[in-house]
């Protein structure tokens, strides 16, 4: 594995039963990325993160996170990822102090200040304890303790679930803090897009277990393209156009919406011979075109990592 690349699937598979929930993933997170990692309900997000973590074996393929197998994840290497896939274990007697210190002494690296600066960002006591705090709350101190203890590598299951938009924010922040040095990599599970396009610089996009897109956030945006276009008629159905997601009638104007869009997308609207206005594209647009798009059943799967 090159030193850049901190996680590496290979034809990644996981079946339950006779149901494909992972299929063929080849999917690398660079070191030092910030990686959203997006898809639908039950698109296998979830599924990936637990058998990169070593918690379940692939049926066919390979992932190696940090340089190791997962399937063979030491102690040691353990201890260099940080993770709260199932939410990370607390004690409810514990008073939130108490967490620092006990993160502390069972921890070989520990920045006990970032432990209270997170803590501080969430608005949480440190006298109150565990068993009296909310699931959001409990999730500040959990991040706090998975962040504290200093790992290489942050992976984060729909980290702000439940959480409040003051939270949200304080979870961004601790995010953007935490990979600031450009030496620690985040993958970042989530379906709150502006939140990830806050925080990501990479988008990982996988639709029915399969990566559709991953590439850098920039690049993924300048990948959709939209027009609004004059006239009665569906411009769409007289002109052919590779990558059309969709064509909505807006009046007297229509909606086009591009996938994959080069300069020879450009080129052919131009000559379609109508007048033909431009319109950005947000990262969130560009999401929901990829998603839309695979619903309607177009195959456009991209594979590795460009
Ligand atoms: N232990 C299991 N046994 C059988 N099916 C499972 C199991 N775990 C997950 N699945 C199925 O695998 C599919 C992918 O689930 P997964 O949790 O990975 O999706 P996800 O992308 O994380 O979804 P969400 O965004 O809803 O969290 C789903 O159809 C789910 O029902």
């Amino acid at each position: 594995m090159p030193d850049s690349a901190v996680v590496r699937t290979q034809r990644l598979t996981r079946y339950f039963g006779c149901h494909a929930v992972v299929r063929d993933l080849d999917f690398v997170v660079p070191r030092g990325s910030v990686v959203g990692l997006l898809g639908l309900n039950g698109a296998g997000k979830t599924t990936t993160i637990r058998m990169l973590l070593g918690f379940l074996d692939p049926t066919r393929g390979t992932c190696e996170v940090l340089g190791t197998d997962s399937r063979h994840l030491t102690p040691q290497t353990r201890c260099r990822i940080g993770h709260t896939v199932e939410g990370h274990f607390l004690y409810p007697w514990m008073r939130v102090r108490e967490c620092e210190r006990f993160g502390r002494e069972t921890h070989r690296s520990w920045d006990g200040s970032l432990f209270e600066r997170s803590v501080r960002r969430f608005g949480l006591d440190a006298e109150a304890k565990v068993s009296w705090l909310s699931r959001g709350q409990r999730a500040g101190v959990s991040l706090a303790s998975t962040l504290a203890a200093d790992p290489e590598l942050l992976i984060l299951d729909d980290p702000a679930l439940g959480l409040d938009p003051v939270s949200r924010r304080a979870l961004n922040e601790t995010i953007v803090e935490f990979s600031e040095s450009g030496d620690r990599t985040v993958l970042l599970s989530s379906h709150l897009l502006d939140d990830v396009e806050r925080v990501a610089d990479r988008v990982a996009l996988m639709v029915d277990g399969r990566m559709l897109v991953d590439t850098a956030l920039d690049e993924f945006r300048g990948r959709v393209a939209a027009w609004v276009i004059d006239g009665d008629e569906d411009p769409t159905r007289e002109h052919s156009m590779p990558g059309l997601v969709h064509c909505r009638s807006l009046g007297n104007r229509w909606h086009v919406t591009v996938a994959d869009a080069d300069e020879k997308t450009r080129q052919a609207i131009e000559q379609w011979n109508v007048n033909a206005e431009s319109v950005e594209v947000s990262f969130e647009d560009a999401v929901l075109a990829y998603l839309s798009r695979s619903r309607v059943g177009h195959s456009f799967y991209t594979g590795a990592a460009s």
